[in-house]
């Protein structure tokens, strides 16, 4: 079967990336700053992309790689990369055939920033692009609420592998969704999870572990039979997407239960697994573009797993046009069989504004 091997790097190299970004997300000071676009990164944010552009370079060194994070500023403080190198050196897996399939360790701090600074590829529709978010939802990460860890490789603009490590989210796929989900992230012994799908092999889940990958099943989206029982996932934060369109869709379609709001594309994993039904992304900003990054793992996972995905206008997501989904608008994900029906009532609320 094609892309066993991308597969397998990819899930253990964002495997071992969560062993450090769950060690960041107990501690109290996460090393934050404040990037130019005024959202944040964390030491968490530069190790993991560190390590995972160091596990794609080893296996895959033709490859591109488009990443969130670049080091600049980290180049001028010395504090800060030290902190980050400490953490880089400490993530290994319990497993040394695993830990030899991801390749050598990073050997020195220039390494590691190197690495780093490799997620900076243009994009583009031609040739194997890696699409990496370190920590997607830093500011869930903050806060203390849900995060992902994201990769996804992208040829000749399809989606073909996409991996999501969600550390806060629960193991059980058939587990429904908690209404404080988003709120209260923990990941006691027991919790984490990574999704991973392969265009054409379908998707799956399987406990996050500290070693070699665990036994993985595969994973579905909820047949909906009635759209009013639905539950739809959309972010906690307003200036991500609109709520109050949301809210207008959802009540247009019938909906009564309240939204479930997490940061991260754990809502894609969420629905997949037939947690939740339907994620919603309706756009607050008219110049913002979303990001490759941000969509590519989730939008296979939820493909893969019997859904549709589409933009507001209900164009399929096009990883094609560089570090952005240039050409799309906000995001429409359901199962496949009433897709259409969500779609419409989009149209409709947006239509009527
Ligand atoms: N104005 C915006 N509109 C939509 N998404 C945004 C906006 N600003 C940042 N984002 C991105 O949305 C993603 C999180 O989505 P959610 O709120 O659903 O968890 C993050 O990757 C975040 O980027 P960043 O990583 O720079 O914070
Ligand atoms: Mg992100
Ligand atoms: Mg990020
Ligand atoms: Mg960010």
């Amino acid at each position: 079967m094609p892309y066993q091997k991308e597969l397998k790097v990819a899930e253990l190299a964002v495997q071992r990336a969560t062993l450090l970004t769950k060690q960041v997300f107990h501690e109290k000071a996460k090393g934050t700053l404040s990037k130019d676009d005024k959202s944040p990164v964390t030491i968490g944010d530069f190790g993991a992309q560190a390590l995972i552009i160091q596990a794609i370079r080893h296996n895959f060194p033709q490859d591109e790689i488009v990443g969130e994070e670049e080091a600049s500023t980290l180049r001028q403080n010395k504090d800060l990369t030290k902190q980050i190198w400490s953490l880089v050196e400490g993530a290994r897996l319990d497993d040394a055939e695993a830990e030899s399939e991801l390749g050598g360790p990073l050997e020195s701090t220039e390494q590691m920033l190197q690495a780093i600074d490799a997620g900076n590829s243009g994009g583009g529709a031609k040739g194997r692009i890696w699409a990496l978010d370190p920590i997607d939802g830093t500011k869930g990460f903050l806060r203390g609420g849900q995060y992902a860890v994201c990769l996804a490789l992208i040829e000749d603009g399809d989606v073909k592998v996409g991996v999501l490590g969600c550390p806060n989210l629960p193991v059980d796929d058939s587990a429904p969704l908690a209404a404080d989900v988003g709120e209260h992230g923990t990941d006691e012994e027991g919790k984490g999870v990574l999704f991973a799908a392969v265009q054409g092999q379908g998707a799956t889940s399987r406990p996050l572990s500290r070693g070699s990958l665990k036994p993985s099943q595969s994973i579905n989206m909820k047949p909906v039979k009635d759209i009013t029982d639905a539950t739809f996932c959309e972010s906690v934060e307003a200036g991500h997407s609109s709520h109050a369109d949301q809210a207008a869709i959802a009540k247009k379609l019938g909906i009564t239960r309240t939204s479930v709001r997490m940061d991260s594309q754990a809502k894609y994993g969420s629905i997949a697994r037939g947690a939740g039904d339907l994620y919603l992304r309706l756009p607050v900003s008219k110049t913002y573009q979303e990001k490759i990054w941000d969509h590519a793992a989730g939008d296979l996972i939820v493909r893969e797993a019997g859904g549709q995905v589409t933009d507001a206008e209900g164009k399929r997501l096009d990883f094609s046009k560089g570090r952005t989904l240039a050409e799309n608008k906000g995001v429409v994900a359901a199962p496949k069989a009433v897709h259409e029906q969500v779609l419409t009532a989009v149209m409709e609320v947006l239509g009527s504004k």
